[in-house]
């Protein structure tokens, strides 16, 4: 038995607003997509993901990474379905799950719950009964009430029998506004599944800050920590820079960029702590437009990687290793250009120092190695 899930995201999102259609906008550190997009991956009993978008919006699903099958979608949102489940036609699947892009917060239980369905009737949504009192409003005031007994709202995914809904499609004028009425339209039993208060869609902008509480809320507190490392040789010259401030010294470090050794270990120490590499991978060396370039944009790149991915720095230590130049009456400098540069209180940010009992290459003054941690905590 096969089953695809069916992601449909090629409306233009325009009762939400925003620079980009909601679908694309960022939630917990990613776009909107990503989140359903995990959760079916993750799925037990899921084979194949089809995300319909629209054409303006490819190159965004290509940078959502692999094991997605793009399909074009339509002018609505049914033509949308039908063009993914046309695109299925012929490749054996048996059940489909046809859900909304919009709907972030779609969970491996509903999932599961749907498919059980399926076992006992051609197609399963889930929905949320109405407990509000129903009123009819005319003016801005109430002029009737309604009575809400066997009143649900509707949510998707919504799962069907595969060959069943196509042809429910087939046979559709268009104009549905859910894969419900277009089956019922054929005479398809829809059983209905516990659905779930928090599986909104985002439809309007005050949705989003509900989502990203809800989603902080089941995430719960997320600790990442990270270490840095780096050593840069003396050379000639007059002074190095250490942590953003430049010291006065009778040698220089020797580096493709301004050799700034704690800046270097610090900003390493984020990009572990995001598990994305070190400075070398975002910044080659052998790039010649990084050759002498300020550390600050290395460091200002890895802060900006913080927050894209929803974290928040909790706090950043450095150490330098060395036995000239002193660092002690530079550190309170350099902590404030750290945290300057970062965006924290200072407070958040230590710079300490150390000898080696001159032993080693930094005992010997041949060079500073320096150590950095940085915890970040989900934002
Ligand atoms: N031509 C369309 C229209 C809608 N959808 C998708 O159907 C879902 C539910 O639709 P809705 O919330 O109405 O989204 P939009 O049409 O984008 O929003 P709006 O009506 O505010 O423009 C969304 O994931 C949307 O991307 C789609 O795939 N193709
Ligand atoms: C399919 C749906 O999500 C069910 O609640 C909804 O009908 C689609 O969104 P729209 O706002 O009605 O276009």
């Amino acid at each position: 038995m096969t089953t695809a899930a069916i992601i449909v995201a090629a409306g233009r999102g325009t009762r939400a607003g925003g620079d980009l259609p909601k679908q694309w906008q960022g939630l917990a550190g990613q776009p909107v997509l990503a989140h359903s997009l995990a959760t079916f991956a993750a799925a037990p009993g899921i084979d194949r993901v089809l995300l319909v978008i629209h054409p303006d919006d490819r190159d965004r699903a290509l940078a959502l990474g692999s094991g997605v099958e793009l399909v074009v979608g339509g002018t609505s949102r049914d033509a949308s379905v039908r063009n993914a489940l046309e695109a299925l036609a012929g490749s054996g699947t048996s059940r489909v799950l046809i859900h909304d892009g919009a709907r972030p917060m779609l969970t491996q239980g509903l999932i599961a719950r749907l498919l059980a369905a399926l076992d006992h009737a051609p197609g399963a949504a889930p929905a949320v009964a109405v407990t509000d009192a129903l009123w009819r409003g005319e003016g801005g005031k109430v002029v009737g009430t309604q009575d809400r007994t066997g009143l649900y709202r509707a949510q998707t995914p919504q799962a069907f029998h595969y060959d069943a809904l196509l042809a429910a499609h087939r046979g559709h004028p268009g104009g549905a506004a859910d894969d419900v009425e277009v089956a019922r339209a054929h005479g398809l039993d829809v059983a209905i599944v516990e659905g779930d208060e928090d599986n909104l869609k985002l439809t309007f902008p005050g949705d989003f800050a509900r989502a990203e509480r809800l989603l902080k809320e089941r995430r719960g507190m997320d600790i990442r920590l990270g270490n840095g490392y780096d050593v840069h040789a003396f050379c000639d010259g007059d002074h190095v820079w250490l942590c953003g401030v430049k010291v006065p010294h009778g040698k220089g470090l020797l580096g493709h960029s301004d050799a700034d050794v704690g800046m270097h270990a610090l900003t390493d120490a984020i990009y572990g702590a995001l598990a994305l590499g070190d400075i070398g991978t975002h910044f080659p060396p052998s790039d010649p437009q990084w050759k002498g370039a300020a550390s600050h944009i290395f460091l200002r790149h890895a802060v900006e990687m913080i927050a894209q991915h929803g974290f928040k720095l909790a706090n950043a230590d450095v150490t330098l290793i060395c036995e000239r130049p002193k660092i002690g009456p530079h550190a309170a400098e350099m902590r404030r250009v750290l945290a300057d540069i970062m965006g924290v209180d200072v407070a958040r940010v230590s710079v300490k120092a150390t000898t080696s009992e001159r032993l080693g290459f930094t005992g010997r003054e041949e060079g500073i190695a320096a150590v950095a941690t940085a915890a970040l905590v989900s934002a």
